[in-house]
């Protein structure tokens, strides 16, 4: 199968790599320096530095080149590049994306965004999934979802190897709303983790949110995340799955995550603009958060970790009255 792969960031980049072992794929970079350099190294030294692109991984800054044999296109800009991407290809050609987020303007859903182009088969291909490890071939699952079966199938056909599983879903919702939380959750526990490594250096226990605490943030992360999806219109399950808890737990605790990463880095102070620029890569979580709480509020559900990240990430709030919001708010029942 003819793979084209849109973006040569660190996520697509790593996904062409592992797909180039069983299909001829193109990679797309926006940028012609960078796909000559790409082209030039072998290897793509400022997203995916430590792996080097296989002989069959053709790289291009040419989209028409690049679309012209496709039989599965994947978009892997991040949120913000995907209307764009979306409304430039072929609408005959099967499509997945695999950013993660909310719009940033419309708060729309990927899933949305297609709609609204009217664009069909087309789906999420998302899970617990750092590009390094990917890229590497250390093992791997993912699930693709799409209301077309034909087009998760075809993922499958794609990506599912001895190193990386793929599982199908018919919840696009679902998968979506769990990878698009799960960012915001991560930065909220950044936060917390940041917060005890200064206070225990200090001995000040009752100031260090511990693993006591990091497990509630995850399991009160995975309340809203179903709260808000389930009232979006997805399937409960879906949030004990990949996209769901395992993602979150991936990027919540997982140290190559850049959305954690933002949460660590406020924690020692650093204003959001400094944070970002240490990034060099997009951390979706921070332009997601807004969304999140507006789209729950929307529908009259109460999220109280990601209107607390919101207020973090705005600056009204300091990292440690972020956590006493929390546990001080009236008690209630779990479920
Ligand atoms: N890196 C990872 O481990 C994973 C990332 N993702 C998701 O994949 C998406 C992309 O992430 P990464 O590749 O890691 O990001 P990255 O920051 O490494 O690279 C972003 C790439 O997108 C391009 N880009 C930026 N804005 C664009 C726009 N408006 N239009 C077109 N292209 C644009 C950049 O030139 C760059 O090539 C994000 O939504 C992220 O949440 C999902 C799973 C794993
Ligand atoms: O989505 C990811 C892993 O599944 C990557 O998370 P970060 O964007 O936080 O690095």
């Amino acid at each position: 199968m003819q793979l084209t792969v849109l973006g040569a960031g660190a996520w697509g980049t790593a996904l062409a790599i592992q797909a180039a072992q069983r299909h001829p794929v193109t990679l797309w970079a926006r940028d012609a320096e960078q796909a000559k350099a790409l082209q030039a190294a072998r290897r793509n030294d400022r997203y995916l530095p430590e792996v080097a692109l296989p002989e069959r991984l053709r790289v291009t800054a040419d989209m028409d080149a690049a679309l012209a044999a496709a039989e599965l296109i994947v978009v892997a800009s991040p949120m913000a590049g995907l209307r764009g991407l979306l409304a430039a290809c072929p609408g005959e050609v099967p499509l997945l994306w695999l950013c993660k987020g909310f719009e940033a303007g419309t708060g729309r859903l990927g899933h949305e965004i297609a709609r609204e182009l009217g664009r069909r088969q087309v789906g999420v291909l998302s899970g617990p999934s750092f590009a390094q490890e990917v890229a590497r071939g250390q093992a791997t699952a993912l699930v693709a979802a799409s209301e077309w079966p034909a087009v998760a199938e075809l993922a499958v056909r794609a990506f599912h190897g001895e190193r990386l599983r793929v599982y199908t879903s018919t919840d696009p919702v679902g998968v979506e709303v769990g990878g698009a939380v799960k960012n915001v959750m991560a930065i909220a526990t950044g936060v917390a983790d940041g917060l005890r490594e200064q206070a225990e250096a200090a001995q000040d226990w009752a100031n260090a949110p511990g693993l006591n605490a990091r497990a509630a943030l995850l399991t009160r992360g995975l309340a809203e995340m179903t709260r808000l999806g389930v009232a979006l219109g997805a399937k409960a399950e879906s949030f004990l799955g990949l996209a769901g808890l395992g993602d979150l737990v991936l990027t919540a605790t997982g140290d190559l995550s850049r959305n954690r990463k933002v949460g660590l880095l406020l924690a020692q102070g650093l204003a959001l603009d400094e944070v970002l620029g240490r990034l060099g890569h997009v951390a979706e979580g921070v332009y997601s958060a807004r969304t999140v709480l507006a789209r729950g509020e929307a529908l009259g559900l109460d999220l109280p970790i990601t209107r607390t990240v919101v207020a973090l990430l705005e600056g009204r709030l300091a990292p440690a009255q972020g956590l006493a919001l929390l546990m001080n708010r009236d008690p209630r029942a779990e479920i």
